[in-house]
């Protein structure tokens, strides 16, 4: 557990500096190549759950510190070892024990050790109180930036506490199924021959009972399912896309709504672009795990359409923008510790100038669909409105599905948070 402990360390220490929770953990991977899946899994669960509980965690550390520890890493041992005392299964002796084990690799200061020690048992003597006293602290009761919350109650005054506590459930594992090479009813026999237990969500939508790791799911490697989030897979049927339509997604990689719109439809004209090489990589791995090979791809940015744009108009424009990804902290818990309150700010600015720039490459009566996976208006509503009131030849359609309102899907336990508003050239 010593080395899980420090190996989970340095991935929260390196979100706090400023990084992303995957790609420290795929380093972390690579370095540490000889780790079992086990161990990746247990460091996984630590580095996540601490971030998800961060809030908490931090506010008890503060009742039990006089000051701060001098240490980062000392603080954040001492956070994921709160985490697995509050949410693991592990005896709670052998979690002390390894955190003192764990101090003393990293420093060789023998009041470092005592410190670890007397805090975890305090905290163990104490947990009622300790949890009690900071039930007044919103920050420690959600595990959110105080901004974030005072944001959302803002935004939402009736949904707000349901949205944040939205982002910290354990996330679903959904499926899409490849509707060109399967179908629900059979690919969920073919689950259920495996053990594997399924609810079917709509459309082309299983959430499975529990998750499982993709090499288990029948025929993934041959395509004949994608994991995507089910409001994910709200936006390729909103296109409303019919064979021999030229379309683009604009956002593409790694290519799970572009995909979809190939799986939906035969006979497309799909150009995907997306402006990072590495990203659009791994959209060409999941383009032929699918067996999809009539596509165009274009390395190029969609601010900038110069660029890259031959001139001919497309039928259907999927603008899924960059944006702050607040509808989907459940999958990335970093994100609400990495975010500050100007992002929001920023990615407007680069949302707005995607969607001015993609406007003149629609055909008329064509369909652009903006979509984002953030619940802050800012990147949403805001962003739309003000394009139709400069836009004459814009209007909005309708999204109509019973959880969309106002463009805005918010996250549940079926599905993330997303937005999407159909604007069509008149
Ligand atoms: C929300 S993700 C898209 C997810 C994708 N549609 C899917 O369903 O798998 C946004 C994408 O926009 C890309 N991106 C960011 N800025 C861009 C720009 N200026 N032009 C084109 N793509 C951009 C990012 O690399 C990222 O892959």
């Amino acid at each position: 557990m010593i080395e899980i402990q420090l190996l989970a360390i340095q991935a929260i220490g390196e979100v706090f500096a400023g990084a992303n929770l995957n790609e420290v953990l795929r380093n972390i991977w690579q370095i540490n190549s000889r780790l079992t899946p086990q161990q990746r899994g247990a460091i996984q669960d630590i580095a996540y759950g601490t971030l998800r509980h961060y809030g908490q965690l931090d506010a008890i550390l503060h009742q039990l510190l006089n000051k701060p520890a001098q240490d980062k890493s000392l603080h954040y041992l001492l956070a994921i070892a709160l985490y697995q005392l509050c949410y693991s299964k592990a005896p709670a002796h052998a979690i002390v024990d390894h955190a003192v084990s764990s101090s003393r690799k990293i420093t060789r200061n023998p009041a470092a050790s005592g410190l670890i020690n007397a805090v975890l048992r305090n905290f163990m003597r104490q947990r009622t109180l300790l949890l009690d006293q900071i039930k007044s602290n919103e920050v420690a009761r959600y595990s959110y930036p105080q901004w974030w919350i005072d944001k959302l109650r803002q935004q939402y005054p009736q949904d707000y506490k349901a949205i944040l506590l939205a982002g910290n459930e354990h996330p679903a594992m959904i499926l899409r199924i490849n509707s060109l090479r399967t179908s629900v009813n059979h690919y969920q026999a073919m689950l259920d021959a495996q053990g594997i237990g399924s609810e079917w969500l709509g459309g082309s939508a299983l959430q499975l009972i529990r998750p499982v790791s993709v090499e288990k799911l029948p025929g993934f490697s041959e395509g004949l399912v994608t994991v995507q989030d089910a409001g994910a897979q709200f936006a390729a049927p909103l296109l409303d896309v019919k064979a021999g339509m030229r379309v683009l997604d604009a956002c593409a990689a790694p290519g799970g709504k572009s995909t979809h719109l190939a799986e939906l439809t035969e006979n497309i004209k799909l150009t995907v672009l997306d402006k990072y090489e590495d990203r659009l990589t791994r959209l060409t791995e999941n383009f032929s795990r699918l067996q999809i090979t009539d596509y165009q791809l274009i390395c190029g940015d969609a601010m900038n359409p110069s660029q890259w744009w031959n001139g001919q108009l497309y039928d259907r424009i999927l603008a899924d923008v960059p944006c702050s990804a607040s509808g989907v902290v459940n999958r990335h818990p970093d994100i609400k510790w990495l975010r500050r309150p100007g992002d929001t700010d920023n990615f407007a600015q680069i949302q707005t100038t995607i969607l001015n720039e993609l406007w003149p490459l629609l055909r008329h009566g064509g369909k652009l669909l903006y979509a984002t996976c953030s619940v802050f208006n800012e990147e949403n509503n805001l962003i739309t409105e003000k394009f139709l009131s400069i836009h004459q030849d814009a209007s909005r359609l309708p999204c109509s599905h019973e959880e969309i309102n106002n463009g805005q899907l918010l996250p549940g336990p079926h599905h993330d948070g997303f937005f999407y508003a159909l604007l069509q050239k008149n």
